[in-house]
């Protein structure tokens, strides 16, 4: 499989490639050049298949033959080693929880394997190099990829986060580690440390350095296997005779623009609905067609604190740059941490669920499609366990929430990180250290 840059001004490259580089260097996002579909019949039984085959199946044509079968087939073994339940919550809304990994976030999905295909790369090269991971985190990608990275040989991982921006177990999900994981503390907003990131890639003077990738999902091994779960959530469906749905809590787009490859590959969804903060940058542009990035604001759900999704240019380049087809796959909605709260305490209080704010707000989107569409079965995603957001949800559902013996080991650690102000002082850490 070749990829070629969204910015078309790049040769192509293959997955081995665009893995390691992370991005393109004229700065654009890899984009595959064919997606095949799936045949239909895989779709129709696909409660006959493990995860690890859906996995598989879904993964094999972006990799190609850069990986042989049997290591692919163990890297999304070993990726997939936790659940993905779908709970149900009214006769026509579940939840697809994705926190059930080590970080308790989605991101361990994408994480995880994209970890294993550097290993992957590194063991099968002749001339092995050092790589720098880098990543720009609004709270949950750090932790994710500093576990998924921990202790790699030739792997150092880099995380820049906003400083006073993520919550209390986030920060110390990715500034407690050591070894090979440093954490840079940024003076700005998340898409401050997603530009800075961005910039480095294109710098000279650091990439002659030190071969850089990212970890965000910019790069294809992170964002292409986030689909796997979008079909797990078909596999486990009780009711198939109605229209599926989709809510993604989104910030990034990273994970709603996989749920929409897993359509492209032939899976049967009705709509996809792009659930987001007061970060409205994508609502919109589904209103009007303008696409204006806006700086971020911060909310309580904070990591979809985004105000420029990179993810969109492929949700864009997945329909062809049509609005038209487009706008009839995808819905988009926003709501403030008022509305949030409420919602967590109505999941709570109605149903003795506790959500999380990412997954209250793809719960309230998933309502507010189901106002106008009421015979479909939708499925709103959960992204983060609740606890990762102790004080909003213990204030909003009035109650307290007993924290799992490995958390309340975490809050001891002590937080090392590196205070950032700018550009120059990043380029200064990457040069020197
Ligand atoms: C808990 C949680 N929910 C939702 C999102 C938004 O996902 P995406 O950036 O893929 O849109 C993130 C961060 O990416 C997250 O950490
Ligand atoms: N919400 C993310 C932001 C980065 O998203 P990514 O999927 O592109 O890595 C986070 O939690 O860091």
């Amino acid at each position: 499989m070749k990829y070629y840059s969204l910015q078309h001004n790049a040769p192509k490259a293959s997955f081995k490639e665009a893995v390691i580089r992370g991005i393109a260097p004229d700065k654009g996002l890899y984009f595959p050049e064919n997606i095949a579909p799936l045949e239909p019949v895989f779709f129709k039984n696909i409660k006959d298949y493990s995860n690890e085959e859906i996995a598989y199946r879904t993964i094999s044509q972006f990799v190609g033959d850069e990986i042989d079968p049997t290591s692919l087939q163990q890297i999304v073994q070993e990726t997939l080693s936790f659940d993905f339940p779908l709970v149900n919550i009214t006769e026509n809304i579940s939840t697809l929880e994705l926190f059930h990994g080590p970080t308790m976030a989605f991101k361990d999905v994408g994480a995880r394997f994209m970890a294993r295909c550097l290993g992957y790369f590194a063991e099968t090269s002749s001339k092995p190099q050092d790589v720098t991971v880098l990543v720009a985190t609004s709270g949950d990608t750090g932790g994710a990829v500093a576990n998924g990275f921990l202790g790699v040989e030739g792997v150092k991982v880099v995380i820049l986060y906003p400083s006073g921006k993520v919550s209390d177990i986030q920060e110390k999900q990715l500034t407690t580690l050591g070894q090979n994981i440093t954490a840079l503390e940024v003076n700005g907003t998340f898409d401050d440390c997603q530009a800075m990131v961005k910039t480095a890639f294109l710098d000279d003077e650091i990439t002659s350095r030190r071969q850089l990738t990212s970890a965000n999902s910019i790069n294809v091994a992170r964002w292409l296997p986030q689909s796997f779960y979008f079909i797990f959530a078909l596999k486990q469906l009780e009711e198939i005779s109605k229209p599926l749905v989709f809510s993604v809590p989104s910030g990034n787009f990273g994970n709603i623009c996989a749920g929409m490859m897993a359509y492209k590959l032939g899976m049967p969804v009705h709509q996809f609905i792009a659930s987001v903060n007061q970060n409205d940058v994508v609502p919109r542009y589904m209103e009007n067609g303008e696409y204006l990035p806006k700086p971020s604001i911060a909310t309580i759900s904070n990591a979809m604190d985004v105000g420029d999704p990179s993810n969109f240019v492929r949700i864009r380049e997945l329909f062809d740059n049509d609005f038209d087809s487009l706008s009839k796959l995808l819905t988009s909605y926003s709501f403030n941490d008022t509305v949030t709260r409420n919602a967590i305490k109505t999941l709570y209080d109605s149903y003795k669920y506790i959500a999380d704010p990412h997954g209250a707000v793809g719960y309230l989107g998933l309502v507010e499609y189901l106002k106008k569409n009421k015979s479909v079965q939708g499925v709103f995603l959960e992204t983060a366990h609740p606890i990762k957001f102790l004080d909003v949800v213990e204030k909003a559902i009035a109650s307290e929430v007993t924290l799992p013996e490995s958390i309340s080991e975490l809050i001891q650690k002590k937080k090392e990180s590196i205070l950032i102000k700018n550009y120059q002082e990043f380029k200064t850490y990457m040069m020197d250290s």
